[in-house]
């Protein structure tokens, strides 16, 4: 079996590493609940990694912790070999809900994050970059539909060029195609690897969905709760660029059943 399993934190890929996390902790006073305990991951520059475990394991917390938007209780965190402090221009995020504003265009909503940090001259001379990102997207030709005209897959395709404006150094994603059915969603999941491909994007998702986690990623972080912390390292070594009909084959197989019985032993403890 191809699975490497590790307590430790492997090297997800041969890039160089972007974002380092070193026994990261979060014990939150008002409950005193330790949500999560010794984590250490690198993710290295163009590597995709995803984070998979039950409810309340910490994915949240880790990826507030990531983001900057909540400070670790121990540990550090270092994004391109500056401590993540606080909310930073280099990290991009993208949620299971598309938060379009609807009174503005596909392409005024994407030029948003230029707007909000360099002003409205700025915004408008990101047009240029926001209509690219919408043809690398496949959105060409909606540039200035209204969200409200959108497909959910098409609204989640304008928030990855609304992430990518600002040409963050990783990408963090929050179960980014969850609401979405099926279909859609791997036909975006394979869009969302083409861009990352494109991009050399470093990439980090939260996911329920272990055939998801396997399909897309290098390394899948299993976590598990009480304390949250990383249980497993799974090196992914399926060859790239991945494709649907992969998830057919034994070997995608072998991979996802060992990531679910890791969670399942955790299940019925
Ligand atoms: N702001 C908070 N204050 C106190 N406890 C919290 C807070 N946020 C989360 N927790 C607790 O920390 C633990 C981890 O929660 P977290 O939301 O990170 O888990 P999760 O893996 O993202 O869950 P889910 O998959 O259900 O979203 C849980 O026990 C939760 O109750």
């Amino acid at each position: 079996m191809q699975a490497a399993a590790a307590k430790t934190d492997p090297a997800n890929t041969t890039g160089e590493p972007v974002y380092q996390l070193r026994n990261v902790g979060k014990t939150y006073a008002r409950n005193a609940i330790v949500a999560l305990e010794g984590v250490n991951l690198t993710l290295n520059k163009g590597s995709f990694s995803a984070v998979i475990g039950s409810s309340g394991c910490g994915k949240s917390t880790l990826l507030k912790i990531m983001s900057g938007l909540i400070p670790p209780s121990t540990g550090r965190v270092v994004l391109q070999d500056r401590p993540v402090t606080g909310p930073r221009r280099d990290i991009g995020m993208m949620f299971q809900q598309a938060t379009l504003f609807p009174w503005r265009t596909t392409l005024e909503n994407i030029v948003l994050p230029i707007e909000i940090r360099d002003g409205k001259a700025a915004a408008k001379a990101a047009h240029e970059q926001g209509r690219a990102l919408l043809e690398l997207v496949g959105l060409k030709g909606f540039e200035n539909t209204y969200p409200s005209e959108l497909s959910g897959g098409m609204a989640q395709r304008a928030s990855i060029c609304r992430m990518l404006i600002t040409e963050p150094a990783v990408l963090l994603l929050d179960e980014p195609f969850s609401a979405l059915d099926e279909l859609t969603r791997d036909f975006m999941n394979m869009e969302l690897q083409r861009i990352c491909t494109t991009r050399n994007a470093t990439a980090f998702l939260v996911t329920h969905s272990i055939q998801e986690a396997v399909i897309l990623s290098d390394v899948v972080y299993v976590m598990k709760p009480r304390p949250g912390r990383v249980a497993e390292v799974v090196t992914i070594d399926l060859p790239r660029p991945r494709t649907l009909d992969m998830m057919t084959t034994p070997k995608f197989g072998e991979l996802v059943e060992h990531i679910r019985s890791s969670l399942d032993k955790e299940a019925f403890k």
